[in-house]
Parts: structure tokens; sequence; C-alpha cells
């Protein structure tokens, strides 16, 4: 079988937030998740890490977002090499992470009160960063009376509210249904359109990645290396549901599909 159509090749970065450098991971001295990767994040574009299960993404936005050590190599965000956590990145855990006992509005304040903003202040952004996700009148619900769409909701607040340069999100919409899904994906557009922030998406369907990257990086079974990086030449700025009839979507989901299968035949 042959490709269906070469896939679109990245063009060179000029403005990047996040560079990763010559990165490895070994995990316990033994597994080794990561292989010399080397990629650039442009500024104010939403890039998905894709790759088949136990690729290394996960690890390798976790090594971003100084969540774990890498065992060589380096992360540079806004020029700075990442030794731990910072202000300038957010994460949005694959299982929200919210505290349950907390009502939403806590739960969004979460960060900004572990920097020592004052009470007044936090909520009025906290309040503002509900109402962005779509969840105003929801602040003093608790997590288990939410849906898990809404709690995925929550976890996007808290990540919006601490205004961090960069939004990392892990598989964020794994836990919800089929339709809210589709529905998620559309928002996420509206955000990324609307927040000039730099998004990092992991994600491991095809479809989603397209549908919601500027750009993507295919990640090759474990150790996970760069096996390309694609930039789907599709305009978002007008109607969501046509992206998934645009031929250029169509053709991408196809080719990465070829990619992929390369690796599993
Ligand atoms: N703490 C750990 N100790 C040892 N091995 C680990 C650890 N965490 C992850 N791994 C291994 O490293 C590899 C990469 O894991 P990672 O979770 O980053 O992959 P992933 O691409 O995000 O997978 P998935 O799509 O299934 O979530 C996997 O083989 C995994 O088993």
């Amino acid at each position: 079988m042959n490709a269906p159509i070469a896939l679109t090749a990245a063009r060179p970065v000029t403005d990047s937030v996040v560079e990763v450098r010559n990165l490895d991971k070994i995990y316990a001295g033994t597994v080794q998740a990561l292989k010399d990767i080397t990629v650039d994040f442009p500024r104010g574009q939403l890039t998905s890490l894709l790759g088949p299960s136990g690729c290394g993404k996960t690890t390798l936005l976790k090594i971003i977002a100084g969540l774990l050590p890498a065992s060589a190599g380096e992360v540079r965000v806004n020029g700075k090499v990442v030794s731990g956590p910072g202000p300038e990145r957010a994460f949005v855990f694959q299982d929200f992470a919210l505290m349950p006992w907390a009502s939403v509005i806590k739960n969004v304040t979460f960060g900004l009160e572990m920097r020592g903003m004052a009470k007044a202040e936090r909520e009025e952004i906290a309040r503002r960063s509900i109402a962005r996700v779509g969840l105003a009148g929801f602040e003093n619900r608790y997590p288990h009376e939410l849906s898990g769409g809404m709690r995925q909701r929550v976890g996007l607040a808290r990540a919006l509210c601490v205004d961090a340069d960069v939004v990392m999100m892990d598989e964020p919409f794994s836990a919800v249904d089929e339709q809210n899904r589709r529905k998620f994906q559309e928002e996420l557009l509206t955000l990324v359109a609307q927040e000039k922030k730099t998004f990092i998406f992991v994600t491991h369907s095809i479809e989603e990645a397209v549908y919601v990257s500027d750009r993507i990086v295919l990640l090759s079974p474990r150790p996970g290396r760069i096996a390309e990086i694609i930039e789907p030449d599709i305009n978002r700025d007008g109607d969501t549901e046509a992206i998934r009839r645009h031929p250029v979507y169509l053709d991408t989901v196809d080719a990465i599909w070829y990619s992929l299968k390369t690796y599993l035949d």
C-alpha cells in the first residue's frame, strides 16, 4: 500500500517558547522511554505529541513541566533551563487531579493561593477563568457533583487562571464521551485562538491531533524518538465543524495512520 499523500512537513520555528534539546529519559536505569529528542514548540500555537501507547508522550510532557528530571539533554522555556515546575507553565492532568473535598472555586484558586495571592483577588481571577470554560454558576459545587466533562473544565480553568505562557494537557479528553470530546475539541480551538498561549497537548487519537493542532510531533514506539513533525495546512478560523470534512484534514489523518502503521506491521 502506498502512502495516500505526503505529509505537510513543518517549517523551521522562528519563535519558540519551549526548546527541547537531545533529551533522553531512562527509567530506573533500564527502561529507555525517550531517545535524543530535539524539538521546538512555537509561541501561540497548539502542538500535539502523538504516538502509540508507551512511546513516551507523558514522559516528555512531564519533563517539560519540570515534574520529572531528564536523564540527558535539556529543556529551555523562554530561554531559561528548566530545573523544576515554574509559574510560566501550567499542567492539566489526565485525571484532572482535583481536590475532592474542595469546591470548584477553591480547586481553581489553589495555584494562586500557593503563590500567596490575596483571597479577593484570586477569587475574582478564578471566577473569570471558570466563566471562560463555561462553568459560571458552578463555583460552589464539589467535584463529585460534576460530570467528567465538567471536572475536565475545572482542571482547565485552574490552568488558565495562573496565566502561564505554556499550558500542557495530558490527554485531557480521554475520560469524556465521544460527543463531549468533540465539543471540547471545538472549544479548545476557540480557546487557543483567544488565549494567545502556547499549548502542548498529548493524545493518542490521530483525528483529535489533526483537528486541534497547528503542529503535530509524531513519536516512534519506545524508545520514543521524533518520527515526523507535521503542520496540517488547515484554516481553523471559520466553521469548526467543517474542518472534519476538509480534504487536508482527511488526507493528513490517513497519512499519519499510514506512517504509524509502518511501526505496527
Ligand atoms: N515510573 C516509571 N518507571 C518505569 N517505567 C516507566 C515509568 N513511567 C513510564 N514508564 C515507561 O516508559 C514508557 C513511556 O511511558 P509514557 O507514560 O511516557 O508513555 P505514553 O506515550 O504517554 O503512553 P500512553 O499513551 O499509554 O499514556 C512506557 O514504556 C512506560 O511503561
